[in-house]
């Protein structure tokens, strides 16, 4: 073989390495003028007000915005927690969620939160093979063998199957309950600022595990953080929020190539985009600040 045509097979293999996943044919959201007020007999908190949103299957959205502008507020209610009360939320263009008929939790749209919730007693594979098997979707032998796929693809977690989430970094753990929820096959993931309480080592090495799962499990998902850098660095289009009643402000479209290195963060793309993220939310922040609420943007 010559020297040329090694150097061809080593940067096509080099380049299958680093290639996203296809885009997958499930897990679009629509989310058509929702709004959302909490007690309306009595204080009437109006959270969402005419909230519409797009995202097409396979998409990595963040949403931004100052405290308590309703970004939890639309993720529970995408999760099935709560309902809407006007507007209408579609899965893949089946109705999840009208005033008149609440949404439902389901394996097809997970949450992971800040604050983890595998079980402690349960082993990283058996964590992982709950659902499956509490499902009667897998039988174990199945299961098993799923369990170990995607935790060997997802940054080689195989090598802590058997160990106890309190013997992992809360990263680890954080990592394991997004294996655990991939295996539900879910069509999107929905991140509560999974990062949140994460020093800036502990949280940019998240963001790379993050991506690298994206990449090789590709699956709509929806992040929710305060973090614009985050969210820019992350994401492929960044949606920020009003201050309450949240509308949606603006949205911003982020075009880095994939896979994204630390280095970009460095680029004059990624600083013009991180600038207008800044102005956009900061903004809403000072109106929120002014009116007295907390400030997080
Ligand atoms: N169950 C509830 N009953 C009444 N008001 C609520 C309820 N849940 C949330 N709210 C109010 O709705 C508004 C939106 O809250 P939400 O938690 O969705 O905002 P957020 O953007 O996620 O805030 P943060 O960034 O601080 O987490 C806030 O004013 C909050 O106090």
């Amino acid at each position: 073989m010559t020297a040329q045509a090694s150097h061809a097979i080593d940067a096509a293999m080099e380049k299958s390495l680093t290639a996203m996943a296809p885009r997958p044919d499930v897990g679009s959201l629509s989310i058509e003028s929702v709004s959302k007020t909490y007690d309306p007999e009595g204080a009437r908190v109006v959270a969402l007000h005419d909230c519409s949103v797009d995202i097409a299957p396979g998409d990595f959205l963040a949403i931004v915005g100052p405290s308590g502008c309703g970004k939890s507020t639309l993720m529970n209610i995408i999760a099935g927690f709560d309902n809407v009360t006007e507007g209408r939320v579609l899965l893949d263009g089946q109705l999840l969620a009208t005033p008149s008929s609440p949404p439902k939790p389901g394996p097809d749209r997970v949450v992971v939160f800040q604050n983890g919730a595998l079980f402690p007693w349960k082993t990283v594979l058996e964590n992982v093979m709950y659902g499956p098997l509490v499902q009667h979707k897998m039988a174990l032998d199945a299961a098993e063998e799923r369990a170990m796929d995607l935790l060997t693809k997802c940054g080689g977690l195989d090598k802590v199957a058997a160990s106890y989430p309190p013997q992992l970094s809360s990263g680890m753990q954080r990592r394991v309950e997004i294996v655990r929820a991939l295996i539900n096959e879910p069509k999107i993931l929905l991140l509560d600022e999974p990062f949140r309480a994460m020093d800036t080592v502990s949280k940019n090495t998240m963001h790379q595990h993050l991506l690298e799962m994206y990449r090789v499990c590709r699956k709509t998902i929806l992040f929710i953080t305060h973090d614009l850098e985050e969210a820019i660095y992350l994401a492929d289009k960044v949606i920020v929020m009003t201050s309450r009643p949240g509308t949606i402000k603006s949205t911003i479209a982020v075009n880095l190539p994939r896979p994204r290195t630390p280095e970009m963060m460095l680029g004059a793309e990624y600083l013009a985009l991180k600038a207008q993220a800044i102005a956009s939310v900061h903004e809403e922040a000072k109106k929120a600040f002014e009116r007295g609420e907390r400030e997080h943007a």
